[in-house]
């Protein structure tokens, strides 16, 4: 179900708070129907509170919810929850105790006149279909939360949304569940909205990814172009690992570093010798075992297919390489590397070009972005 452009839920200069305090401001948010969204950022920044103003259950201050072409809230107008045709998954299951799983998944759909048909369909689809008869306090965590979400999906919402919905489960379980869960959505085409803190479920589960700062969005944007084209300096240092060096713009698409000149498939709009910080993710720098440019190993960790090295260039810049872990260098060693960075990422630099020192990371959080010709 969306509106005539494809979008099922539409979030317009969306402002929101308690007590006159403003948690969320300004936040525009497109989520295409079908598509998983996920609303991503450090504690506190207003993810719990945007999904419950999208739920009704919070009212909002500025601007709109619009849900498959309905406006739902604006500053002076609230849906009940009840009536939003929107299902919720929370981070406890709340599940109802003393009813069995399948009255718990019929429970939306009580007076549907093929409800057991829908309630069986379900319990198969989450893979529950022999314990419909078993209570909640005789599943694990993971069994229910897959009830969960079957009676969320039981009245066919038209749109789901998900608050933190692995957190309470851990490892593997978490992991494999996050992916079940999309595979689900995606089967039965349902949109959805997600809140986590972890970024890498984020990239497992989302489509669309909205990254917050302070209430505020700093990006929505698929998880690939989030890790390698990231708008803010914040946001490349939320999402992935990577460090900053410092460089001087020689052409809008080549940075001189001390890792020689890095070309990039991007252009920046800033003065040609301009100091930059340039950020290198560690799949930008790989091994040369002929390269004249040498970093010595400060520390590794084994990752089990892959090994994550700490490397320091000779001016004491530090940087990250990821080997495949049969490729095994003893810390202290030499390595001889290249750069390998396509995704040339920059951000205008306060100071000197010549500064090769290591730039902590909150130094360049509170820059401002590149002006970019996208
Ligand atoms: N009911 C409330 N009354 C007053 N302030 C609140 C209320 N709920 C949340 N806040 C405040 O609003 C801000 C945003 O909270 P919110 O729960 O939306 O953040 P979050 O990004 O979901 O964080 P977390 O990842 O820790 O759950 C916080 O500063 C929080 O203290």
């Amino acid at each position: 179900m969306s509106d005539s452009n494809g979008i099922v839920l539409e979030l317009n200069q969306l402002s929101c708070g308690y007590q006159g305090h403003p948690v969320v401001s300004q936040l525009n948010i497109h989520l295409r129907a079908g598509d998983i969204g996920c609303l991503l950022g450090p504690s506190g920044c207003g993810k719990t509170t945007t999904l419950r103003a999208i739920a009704g259950f919070e009212p909002i201050t500025g601007g709109e919810i619009r849900l498959a072409g309905q406006r739902i809230s604006s500053a002076d107008k609230r849906l009940p929850p009840e009536q939003r045709q929107i299902g919720m998954v929370f981070q406890d299951y709340a599940l109802f105790p003393h009813l069995t799983v399948q009255d718990n998944v019929g429970f939306g759909i009580n007076r549907h006149p093929e409800r057991k048909r829908i309630v069986a369909e379900l319990l198969d689809l989450v893979k529950l279909g022999h314990l419909g008869k078993r209570y909640p306090h005789e599943l694990s965590g993971g069994q229910q939360q897959r009830v969960a979400l079957a009676r969320a999906l039981a009245p066919d919402p038209k749109l789901l949304l998900l608050d933190e919905p692995f957190s309470n489960l851990d490892g593997e379980l978490r992991r494999r569940l996050s992916a079940e869960v999309r595979e689900i959505l995606k089967a039965r085409k349902i949109s959805a909205m997600l809140v986590t803190h972890d970024q890498s479920e984020a990239f497992a589960v989302c489509d669309h990814v909205g990254v917050l700062k302070e209430g505020r969005l700093q990006q929505w944007d698929t998880p690939y172009n989030l890790y390698h084209e990231p708008a803010t300096p914040f946001v490349a240092s939320f999402i992935g690992q990577g460090y900053f060096i410092r460089g001087q713009l020689l052409t809008p698409d080549t940075v001189q570093t001390e890792l020689g000149v890095i070309r990039g498939n991007r252009a920046y709009q800033l003065p040609a010798g301009s100091a930059v910080d340039v950020l290198l993710r560690p799949d930008d720098i790989v091994a040369q075992d002929n390269s004249s440019l040498r970093a010595r190993i400060i520390g590794k960790t084994f990752l089990g297919a892959t090994t994550l090295y700490r490397l320091q260039l000779p001016t004491g810049s530090v940087l990250e390489t990821i080997l495949p872990s049969h490729d095994d260098h003893p810390v202290g060693e030499q390595l001889g590397i290249r750069t390998a960075a396509d995704h040339l990422v920059v951000f205008s630099a306060q100071g000197s070009v010549n500064v090769h020192a290591q730039l902590p990371l909150e130094q360049v959080l509170d820059t401002e972005p590149a002006a970019q010709d996208e």
